[in-house]
């Protein structure tokens, strides 16, 4: 299959149309948020939506969360480099295939660390949202293996579907600004600065960097009335031992 991928040549070219911007968000204290909503061509991105959901050998694992066993409730598959450590989350150690069994996963990976000079990755977990009732609950992607500071791309395919940051606890930054004042008088509503969203749309890319991972959790939440599937690609480096 030949899906003459290349990253967008030109992601903007109408300046005036910020729906098509690259958007930049410091979060602060290092952590920041690049979204690219037209990383890759709109045809381009539904040959590799049709590639994914056809031939990646998804599954639905069981995971435990708190001493529970639950269902995932999304599809997953994992793809790594030969050699590196083992992935392992919520009790569950996902089979890790190679990319050469998926060649287009090659040149998705192309792409980004093309959009990216200087950013590395060696692995990627692809999710699959079947619909509006399939969610990743909040987390952040801190896993040992990724580092103190892990950089992770995601390539989104399908449905749009809202990807949610926000601050972990602690004090919001509204409550940090109010410091001086006494305590009755804090108010309890965390501020605009400690939440973003982001309309993820089909063949976009959105990359956390910094202390991302650290400060802030992130989830795509469940959708009433959603009916398509949004396939997710998010790109990781696993370091070596
Ligand atoms: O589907 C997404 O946009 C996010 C997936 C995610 O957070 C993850 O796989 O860790
Ligand atoms: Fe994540």
């Amino acid at each position: 299959m030949n899906l003459m991928l290349k990253a967008n040549p030109n992601p903007n070219p109408n300046p005036k149309d910020d729906a098509k911007k690259t958007r930049t968000v410091d979060l602060g204290n290092g952590s920041s948020v690049i979204y690219v909503p037209r990383f890759l061509a709109y045809d381009v991105a539904w040959e590799f939506f049709n590639y994914l959901d056809n031939h990646i050998p998804w599954t639905r694992p069981t995971l435990r969360v708190f001493g529970r066993s639950c269902t995932q409730p999304r599809d997953t598959c994992y793809v790594a480099s030969a050699g590196l450590p083992d992935l392992i989350y919520s009790g569950y150690q996902p089979h890790a295939y190679s990319w050469d069994d998926f060649p287009p996963l090659k040149d998705i990976l192309d792409a980004v660390h093309k959009m990216l000079p200087g950013s590395t990755f060696n692995s990627l977990l692809l999710n699959r949202y079947k619909g509006g009732n399939d969610y990743v609950g909040w987390h952040s992607d801190d896993e040992k293996l990724y580092g103190s500071t892990p950089e992770i791309a995601s390539v989104s395919f399908g449905c749009e579907r809202d990807f949610i940051l926000k601050k972990k606890s602690g004090k919001s930054s509204q409550e940090r600004r109010s410091d001086d004042k006494p305590p009755l008088k804090r108010s309890r509503k965390s501020s605009q600065d400690d939440q973003h969203s982001f309309m993820l749309k089909h063949g976009s890319l959105l990359v956390m960097r910094g202390n991302t991972q650290r400060d802030w959790l992130h989830s795509v939440p469940k959708r009433a009335k959603v009916e398509t599937i949004r396939i997710n690609l998010t790109f990781r480096l696993v370091l070596q031992e």
